[in-house]
């Protein structure tokens, strides 16, 4: 088994897109091992549409035996997703109330507060929690991601996740070498990418436990198909 698991980001705003990339990924059945739903690539439909196409995710890979992300990416940390916080909280409760998931993403600059709350609904229904920092202009210091895992460790999340921007490549080493270190001080649950051209390489890390990738188009620069993925991250029996 490998220890990196390939996440293919579903990011089509509308049922026509999601169907295309369903049906590319079943063509692709091997590449990937669990499947992000992004659901603010179609926040512009309705409640129901909504719960459609997660539903129909759901159904078509979990009987492939994939494993299942729903992600909400606000605006603020790069995505199309426009709810206000009250109405972020209210979808990912609902979502992990409704629907048979395998790890919920939270933004972890939502607030302390918000994220304790959202997770005890996680638990409930047995989801993993997936705390999640985005910026997609600059990299953080070693000293503000360092304090960042922290926080995410405070809220005993499953999975620690950032994405950053490099402005060089001493950006990108940074970033390898975080999650090295902390890797070895939390364990197997650390996401670390630099995205971009610059940081395509630490899509590539072992380090890593998911590496994201994606199946008709990019859903974050520097994303890598994830056919190249598997190249690099093979399947292994053991
Ligand atoms: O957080 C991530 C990683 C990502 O931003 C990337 O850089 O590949 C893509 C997003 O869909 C996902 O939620």
């Amino acid at each position: 088994m490998n220890l990196t698991k390939i996440v293919v980001t579903f990011s089509g705003y509308n049922a026509d897109a999601i169907n295309d990339e369903i049906k590319s990924a079943l063509n692709h059945i091997n590449d990937f091992d669990i499947v992000e739903i992004r659901g603010d690539g179609f926040d512009a439909l309705n409640r129901q549409d909504h719960i459609n196409i997660v539903e129909n995710v759901i159904n078509t890979f979990k009987a492939k035996g994939k494993e299942i992300i729903y992600t909400y990416r606000t605006a603020s940390q790069g995505g199309k997703g426009s709810k206000t916080t009250v109405e972020y909280q209210a979808l990912l409760q609902g979502i992990c109330q409704m629907m048979n998931i395998d790890y919920i993403d939270i933004e972890v600059k939502i607030g302390k507060d918000i994220v304790k709350e959202i997770k005890e609904v996680a638990d409930d229904h047995h989801i993993k929690v997936l705390l999640s920092h985005h910026d997609f202009k600059k990299t953080d210091s070693k000293e503000e991601i360092e304090a960042l895992f922290k926080d995410m460790d405070d809220l005993k999340g499953d999975v620690f996740k950032f994405s950053y921007m490099p402005q060089s490549k001493e950006d990108v080493l940074r970033v390898t070498s975080i999650v090295q270190k902390a890797k070895e001080q939390y364990g197997n649950k650390i996401v670390g990418i630099s995205m971009g051209e610059l940081g395509k390489e630490t899509r590539l890390e072992k380090a890593s436990v998911f590496t994201y990738g994606f199946i008709s188009r990019d859903a974050a620069p520097g994303q890598i198909h994830i056919t190249e993925l598997r190249k690099q991250f093979p399947i292994k029996d053991d």
